[in-house]
């Protein structure tokens, strides 16, 4: 009796660890295992690579290893998404896990202490800062506010390609340097649209009411990006962060002094301004939007002087670098393809005419000027891998369990050239984009050159403002040739990378006014 007890005692635990071992099996079996990336993938061996082209080096490694990769970038896990299906997952189904940023020494040194918006963590600073810009400062009420200003900016700059273009009649002047001209555009209309003022002279010789030279300005912002893009060894080994061995972060504190000078000074006026006009404040610029707020004790998280001073620089750093550098990749590939050039011309003279400039309002009648701009987007989106997002908590990815204080690099570059959504993704092609509709906004993971969801780009109305007009004036104004020593074959389109990623070798070109002469 008593063994017959045992017995059945025996059978009974033995069917309940076989049930408990199938639950725990096929808990395990749904569970996939994140491919890893290359083996053995010692630490210096991916900060080298990384030194290199980034994203490039990344793209090659996932059309081996797969569209999502795990990495391992010292002591920290980093996952690299490469396909849309994979940015999807981590920008809008599980967006809010995968809204934070890593704590890196670029945010640390060169923005405050992570107060700016493009490294602070996912929390109430970020989502209030986020707020203000998307309702007062980007608010479409208030872009066209400051049309006026980017409208003076263009005739001027269209002035000065205008007397270059003359100086190089009969061989006497030289090419024009399209970056040099594209940067200045881009600071004197942005510094007036978020400053209010100019703020920089344009030579050490005429300082009179500046601080700082267009060039040292274009200096530091050239600067921020390039810091704010490098793999600094102390972010991934923090024991070895005190050594600073590649010398970053003595780079980025120096860097943070300068940039503070022009702050303050920036702040003091306005502040001044502020504190005459009294009651009647009204603010004009969005620095004065940003001091406003910082007077409200109403406020959830207090706006301090060094919350402005990073806001602003958010703002002045993301308006001036990526719409210039757009249309800048725009010129590298289309100077070699005249046929684009003339195609878009053609929309031009007959949707414009020869005399009259292109204002902002027309820019929704040319279908072939948008049709290059998203084109030049596919191929040349400004951040090759967006800004490094961190998981907030454990998460389960499409069967993948990640863990809390992941990063995740999306590699935008690479889903734009994936030959699963794009027909010839290496080509330079505008026509894919006129007979269908395609989003640029974040809605079609496929191409997202502005990013998606919760960190989605706040500034990209005022961007593509700047591009588009800029892109279409210079077209409809002027004749572009390379110059007679050059074939279109030798057009560099090289990369350097940063937070932003820009053409290695400057175009230099020969123009020729279009449009009659009094129109310049
Ligand atoms: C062609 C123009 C532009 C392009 C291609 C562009 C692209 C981007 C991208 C890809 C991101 C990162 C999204 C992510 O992390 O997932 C970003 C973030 C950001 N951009 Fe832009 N941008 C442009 C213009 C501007 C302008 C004009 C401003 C401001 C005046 C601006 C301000 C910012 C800021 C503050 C962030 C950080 C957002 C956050 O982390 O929450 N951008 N941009």
């Amino acid at each position: 009796m008593e063994a017959s007890w045992l017995v059945s005692a025996f059978t009974c635990l033995a069917c309940l660890a076989l049930i408990i071992s199938k639950i725990i099996q096929n808990h395990l079996s749904k569970q996939k295992l994140i491919p890893p990336g290359p083996k053995p993938w010692p630490v210096i061996g991916n900060l080298n690579l990384l030194g290199s082209i980034p994203h490039q080096s990344l793209h090659l490694l996932s059309q081996k290893y797969g569209e999502l990769m795990q990495l391992k970038f010292g002591s920290y896990p980093v996952l690299v998404a490469s396909s849309p299906e994979m940015a999807k997952q981590f920008l809008k189904i599980h967006d809010a896990v995968f809204a934070s940023r890593p704590a890196l020494a670029a945010g640390k040194y060169t923005s405050y202490n992570y107060l700016d918006m493009t490294w602070a963590p996912y929390g109430s600073y970020w989502r209030q800062a986020r707020k203000i810009y998307l309702t007062e400062i980007f608010s479409s009420k208030r872009l066209d506010s400051y049309e006026h200003i980017r409208v003076e900016e263009r005739r001027n700059f269209f002035s000065r390609l205008y007397a270059l273009s003359k100086l190089q009649v009969n061989d006497c002047g030289k090419p024009v340097l399209l970056r040099e001209q594209l940067s200045r555009f881009s600071l004197s209309s942005l510094t007036r649209t978020v400053l209010g003022n100019k703020y920089f002279s344009e030579s050490k010789c005429d300082r009179e009411g500046s601080i700082i030279t267009l060039d040292e300005l274009q200096e530091l912002l050239d600067q921020w990006f390039l810091l704010n893009g490098v793999i600094n060894i102390g972010d991934w080994i923090p024991w070895l962060s005190f050594l600073d061995m590649q010398g970053y972060v003595k780079q980025m504190k120096e860097l943070s002094k300068r940039f503070d000078r022009f702050h303050e000074y920036v702040l003091d006026d306005h502040k001044a301004k502020m504190v005459s006009s009294g009651e009647d404040f009204v603010p004009k610029d969005m620095v004065d939007v940003l001091l406003q707020f910082a007077e409200d004790p109403n406020l959830e998280v207090q706006l301090t002087r060094d919350c402005v001073k990073g806001l602003m620089q958010d703002l002045l750093a993301g308006s001036t670098d990526t719409s210039p550098a757009t249309v800048e990749w725009t010129f590298h590939e289309i100077i070699r393809k005249p046929h684009i050039i003339e195609k878009a011309t053609e929309e031009l003279d007959r949707v414009i005419g020869r005399e009259r400039w292109v204002e902002e309002n027309d820019l929704s009648k040319l279908p072939y000027i948008e049709a290059i701009i998203k084109e030049t987007l596919r191929l040349h989106p400004l951040c090759t891998l967006l800004p490094p997002h961190l998981a907030i908590e454990d998460c389960n990815v499409s069967g993948y369990s990640v863990s809390k204080g992941t990063t995740v690099l999306v590699n935008v570059w690479s889903i734009g050239r994936n030959p699963k959504y794009w027909d010839a993704p290496e080509e330079y092609l505008p026509e894919r984009f006129l007979d269908k509709k395609i989003d640029i906004l974040g809605h079609n993971f496929a191409l997202l050159p502005f990013g998606s969801g919760r960190r989605r780009c706040p500034g990209y109305k005022l961007g593509l403002k700047m591009v588009h007009s800029a892109l279409a004036n210079l077209l409809h104004g002027f004749n572009w040739k390379l110059p007679k020593n050059m074939k279109p074959e030798d057009v560099s389109m090289e990369e350097v990378y940063g937070l932003t990623t820009h053409p290695k070798v400057p175009l230099e070109m020969i123009i020729e006014p279009r449009l009659p002469i009094h129109l310049y």
